[in-house]
């Protein structure tokens, strides 16, 4: 039984009753994920592109990276899933996932813990499925191989989960190929491979900039119900400021690999200290941003 059932999968506000929320007299929670003083170079060019993030993702909180096109947010990201491009290389710092300096990893380590440990969605969904494979069984596959289990078992969970991402009748969905879905069907798609080995935390780089606004806040909702729910960890990248402030506990504001501004995203948002915060609060063109700037309630 998957532990994403589509009935349960209600909205709640996003600080509240956390997995990884402090409560007293409890440990505090392990990281999913640490990034020290990350930096990252460009062999070819010896140029740092990436000049010292920093954050830690706890189980069940989402933090977010914004700026620019260039910024180094996807770099970013690609380094905490050991995928750097070919000439890139993380030239300083530190990133441990649960626990380990993924610098240590062997490559088999890593297929391990990629999926189960950590996991990716990025724009463009359709570049990320077979084209020639119905998606249903391109889910099935991912689930059958990761878990160990029958066929028939995979199918079931994979049908489960397609419904869990609120894709309307799930079973005719899974016996489609990618070019019979929209661009907002693909991307539940890819969400539901990518939550379908329970990783501990996804990044979703970008996962809704191709969406049309009232589809983007479909997936940015299914997101936050997947936090509440299951305890998933988010990294949300975005060039978009509303998309990050409708998700995270905390932002980073990268800008040219820079981290310019960092804090809890109430904080930044109603009180940014750089100019170029600024500038992308009057830039924010999509979806959720309005209800942050209005006056704090007083508490
Ligand atoms: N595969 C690559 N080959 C060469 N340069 C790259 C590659 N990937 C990124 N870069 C360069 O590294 C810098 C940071 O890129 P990155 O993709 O991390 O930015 P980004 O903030 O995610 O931008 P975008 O929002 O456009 O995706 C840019 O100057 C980019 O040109």
């Amino acid at each position: 039984m998957s532990p994403l059932s589509p009935d349960t999968l209600t909205s709640r506000p996003a600080d509240t009753d956390l997995p990884g929320a402090d409560t007293p007299g409890t440990p505090p929670a392990e990281p999913v994920l640490a990034l020290h003083d990350v930096r990252i170079t460009d062999r070819v060019t010896d140029r740092e592109i990436v000049h010292g993030v920093a954050f830690e993702l706890l189980p069940g909180r989402a933090v977010g990276i914004v700026g620019e096109s260039g910024s180094g947010k996807t770099l970013t990201c690609r380094a905490a899933l050991g995928i750097l491009p070919p000439h890139f290389e993380v030239s300083g710092g530190r990133i441990d996932l649960a626990g380990s300096d993924i610098a240590t990893l062997t490559p088999r380590r890593w297929t391990e813990l990629r999926g189960t440990t950590i996991s990716a969605v990025f724009q463009d969904p359709a570049s990320y499925l077979n084209p020639a494979v119905k998606v249903g069984a391109q889910i099935a596959e991912v689930i059958r191989v990761k878990q160990g289990v029958r066929r028939r078992a995979a199918r079931r969970s994979a049908v489960e989960l397609l419904e869990a991402v609120r894709l309307r009748d799930p079973e005719l969905v899974y016996g489609q190929y990618p070019h019979e879905l929209s661009g907002g069907m693909l991307q539940r798609v890819l969400i539901a491979a990518a939550v379908a080995v329970e990783p501990r935390a996804l990044i979703a780089d970008e996962a809704t900039t191709a969406l049309d606004v009232t589809v983007q806040a479909e997936i940015l909702d299914l997101l936050a119900d997947l936090r509440t729910r299951t305890g998933l960890a988010l990294v949300v990248v975005s060039h978009d400021l509303a998309v990050v402030a409708q998700l995270c506990d905390e932002v980073l504001v990268l800008r040219q690999g820079e981290v310019v501004e960092q804090g809890p995203t109430r904080a930044v948002l109603h009180d940014p200290r750089h100019d170029y915060t600024r500038l992308l609060i009057a830039e924010h063109d999509s979806y959720g941003l309005d209800t942050f700037l209005a006056p704090q309630e007083a508490s």
